[in-house]
C-alpha cells in the first residue's frame, strides 16, 4: 500500500481511514455539525459542500471553511462539492465548480480537494497544478448509483485518475448482487497488487456493497466513509462503531496465538 501524509495523519499504513462527511444547508447548523463530528472516532472530515446553501457566494464560503477549520482543529478536512450528476445536493456551473475549488485551495484551510474525473476530462482548468503548488491534495473520483463496470472499466478509471495527477483516486459503485463484489475486490486487488504506488478508494455503495468499506486492509483501499449518525452521505455507510469493529476483526492477525492445544511439557 502506498503511504500519503496528510498533516498528522497517514494514509496507506495499517487499517484505513475512517472519513465521517459533513453535511449541512446553513450556518448555524454547519457549526453545530462540525463541533460534534469533530468529537467522533474518526480520522478525516469531508465536508459535502453541495448541501450548504450559500455555495454560490465566495466570501460566505470562506466563513464556512473557516469556522469548520476552527471546530475540527488539525484533522484533515477534504472539500467536496459533488455534482448532481454523481449523487449531489445541487446544481453547479461547471466553470464555478472549479472556480470554487480552486478558492478552497486558495484559504489554506482545506487539505485535500476531491473532483469528479468527468469534469476535469472535459476541461482545461489549472486546478489540479494549483491545489499541488499550494500543497493541498487531489482526489480524483467517480461514482455509479446504478451498476458495477467492469473490473477492467474500474481498474481504467483508477490509472487514469492517477496519470491526471490524482494523489488519492476514488471509484463509488453500486453493486446489485455479490458477483459485483467480488469485481470490486477483485479490481482492488488488481490495482494493489499492479501498481502499488497509488492511494486508491473502491467502494461498493448500497446494503450489498458494506464488505467492500471494511476490508480495505486486505484489499489496498487506503479510506473508508462512516455515517455521521445523523445523516448519511452515501447509501450503505455504517456508523463508526460498527465500521471500526469490521475494520479490527478484518485486520486482525491473531499474533502470537498458536493454532491447536498447547502441550504441557
Ligand atoms: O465519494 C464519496 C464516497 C461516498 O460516496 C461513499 O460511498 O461513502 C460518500 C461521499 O460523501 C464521498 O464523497
Amino acid at each position: 500500500m502506498s503511504k500519503l501524509k496528510v498533516r498528522n495523519l497517514t494514509l496507506g499504513s495499517g487499517q484505513p481511514k475512517v472519513c465521517v462527511s459533513l453535511v449541512a444547508s446553513n450556518f448555524e447548523e454547519l457549526f453545530a455539525e462540525a463541533m460534534r463530528i469533530s468529537q467522533m472516532d474518526c480520522d478525516l472530515i469531508e465536508w459535502r459542500a453541495d448541501y450548504f446553501m450559500y455555495v454560490n457566494d465566495i466570501s460566505f464560503m470562506r466563513k464556512a471553511a473557516y469556522f469548520i477549520r476552527y471546530a475540527i482543529e488539525d484533522k484533515p478536512l477534504i472539500f467536496t462539492f459533488r455534482t448532481l450528476d454523481e449523487g449531489g445536493g445541487q446544481y453547479i456551473e461547471p466553470d464555478y465548480y472549479f472556480e470554487l475549488n480552486r478558492y478552497m485551495v486558495h484559504t489554506g484551510l482545506v487539505d485535500i480537494i476531491d473532483l469528479e474525473l468527468s469534469k476535469l476530462a472535459d476541461s482545461d482548468t489549472d486546478v489540479v497544478r494549483f491545489a499541488k503548488q499550494n500543497n493541498v491534495k487531489v482526489l480524483l473520483s467517480a461514482h455509479d448509483f446504478i451498476t458495477t463496470p467492469t473490473e477492467a472499466e474500474m481498474t481504467e478509471a483508477i490509472y487514469d485518475m492517477r496519470y491526471l495527477g490524482a494523489d488519492i483516486c476514488k471509484m463509488a459503485v453500486t453493486p446489485n448482487d455479490m458477483e459485483d463484489v467480488l469485481t470490486i475486490l477483485q479490481s482492488s486487488n488488481k490495482i494493489q497488487s499492479e501498481r502499488e504506488n497509488i492511494p486508491f478508494v473502491l467502494i461498493g455503495m448500497g446494503e450489498i456493497g458494506r464488505l467492500t468499506r471494511m476490508t480495505g486492509e486486505l484489499f489496498g483501499s487506503v479510506l473508508t466513509f462512516a455515517s455521521s449518525g445523523k445523516y448519511q452521505s452515501a447509501p450503505g455507510q455504517m456508523s463508526i462503531h460498527q465500521l471500526r469493529k469490521g475494520l479490527d476483526v478484518i485486520g486482525n492477525r491473531n499474533e502470537g496465538v498458536k493454532f491447536g492445544k498447547e502441550k504441557n511439557s
